[in-house]
């Protein structure tokens, strides 16, 4: 009897696997919808604030609502002293990822609310989360400069408020608002592989808490979210704009990847990078010193060699790094800033996922040995 070998889907690439109402990433348009609305027009018309509203709501807060759900995140922002010694004790070798990690798992611990899987309980978790995270990336930053943690101030934006907490200091309103472009664009991106991940532990009926905190573990890699600070650290093992191309000759030739380029879905450009763009541009001329001008060169250099020769377009990480690193964070705080943001997307993914769930468990091909005898023991 012969049987039709399975097609095999690797990576899952082109396979659709559920529905959903959140956000859509269409590929032949390179385009990208919140809720419908497209990202563009959400960077630039509205704050993040109404963007992380709208992506678990469905529709954006008139007055009164974005006035509640500030003043309820402002609320939250504050770390218990328990947390800020437990997270004062990790090891600084570790990386900061791992620190919100421990972070989140550590939230999910001390939370006695009730957690029964309905949207409200949902929406409270998410809020903490969504306030707290940035008060953790923040303490670490400063943790890692020999700097005493800088608490909240519940008068400013989201946006706002991470600068005070990281620098003592908030930037003027182009910074300001280059950051929020960032954090609209980074919220959601369909079923990516973190927020798949979240899916997948949801779909066991675990807990939100253990699925943030696996989808932050499958965001650190670089391949998704941890090539935003990968690309910083190839920028500066280039360094000078005019070694580029023998730098690129050599990583094309080992089959080195070239972080920050490629897009599972995208294949003709990623539809948020033309305005995160704009945004790195506007850092940059506003800095105009030739340590600036030199990334930016390299930054140019490098974006218009790889579509020459490997018709390969950047992907949001590659300006989003650079941008990062002008406003002045470190290098390794890149991808817990995109857990700040992507955190809107995920819990707005986990309470969908409870809404029609099943336990998502696909299937393999096994090509392993052959059935065989357990050898007689000892
Ligand atoms: C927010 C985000 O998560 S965006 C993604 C961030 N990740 C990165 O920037 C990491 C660098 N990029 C990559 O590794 C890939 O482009 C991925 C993982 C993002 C997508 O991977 P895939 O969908 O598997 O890419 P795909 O298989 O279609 O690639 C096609 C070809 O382009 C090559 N390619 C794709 N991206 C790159 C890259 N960044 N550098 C060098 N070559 C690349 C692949 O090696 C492949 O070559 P081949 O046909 O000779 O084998
Ligand atoms: O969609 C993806 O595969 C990766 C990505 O760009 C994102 O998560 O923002």
């Amino acid at each position: 009897m012969s049987t039709t070998a399975p097609a095999i889907h690797r990576g899952l690439a082109g396979v659709v696997v559920d529905t959903t109402e959140i956000s859509t990433v269409v590929q032949d348009t390179n385009s990208l919808t919140y809720r419908g609305y497209p990202v563009q027009e959400l960077a630039a018309r509205r704050s993040f604030e109404e963007v992380s509203y709208l992506l678990w709501n469905g529709e954006l807060p008139d007055a009164a609502q974005l006035a509640d759900f500030q003043a309820r995140e402002r609320a939250l922002r504050p770390l218990d002293r328990t947390t800020t010694e437990l997270l004062a004790r990790l090891p600084e070798t570790c990386h900061p990822m791992d620190v919100l990690r421990t972070a989140v798992s550590f939230f999910g611990a001390q939370d006695v609310t009730e957690d029964d899987g309905s949207p409200a309980a949902h929406r409270a978790k998410s809020l903490n989360l969504l306030a707290k995270l940035p008060t953790v990336v923040a303490a670490d930053q400063r943790r890692r400069r020999g700097l005493a943690p800088i608490p909240p101030d519940p008068g400013l934006s989201y946006a706002e408020n991470f600068f005070h907490m990281c620098f003592g200091a908030v930037p003027d309103q182009d910074v300001v608002r280059c950051f929020e472009i960032s954090l609209v664009l980074y919220a959601e991106h369909s079923f990516n592989a973190s927020t798949f991940t979240a899916r997948v532990v949801t779909s066991t009926l675990s807990d939100l808490y253990s699925a943030v905190t696996a989808a932050i573990g499958a965001l650190k890699g670089p391949l998704h979210g941890g090539a935003n600070e990968a690309v910083m650290r190839m920028l500066e093992e280039i360094g000078d704009p005019r070694t580029v191309e023998p730098w690129l000759d050599e990583a094309l030739a080992s089959r080195r990847t070239v972080m920050g380029f490629g897009h599972r879905v995208y294949k003709h450009g990623d539809s948020r990078v033309p305005i995160m763009q704009e945004a790195l541009d506007r850092l940059v001329s506003r800095a105009a010193d030739p340590e600036t001008t030199r990334l930016a060169t390299l930054h140019a250099a490098l974006r218009h060699a790889m579509l020459t020769r490997r018709s390969l377009h950047p992907n949001l990480d590659y300006p989003a790094g650079l941008a990062y690193h002008l406003m002045g964070f470190d290098t390794p705080a890149f991808t817990p800033i995109f857990v700040m943001s992507r955190i809107t997307g995920w819990t707005a993914h986990i309470t969908e996922q409870l809404t029609h769930n099943a336990l998502i468990r696909p299937l393999a091909s096994y090509d392993g040995r052959g059935e065989r005898a357990v050898p007689v023991g000892r």
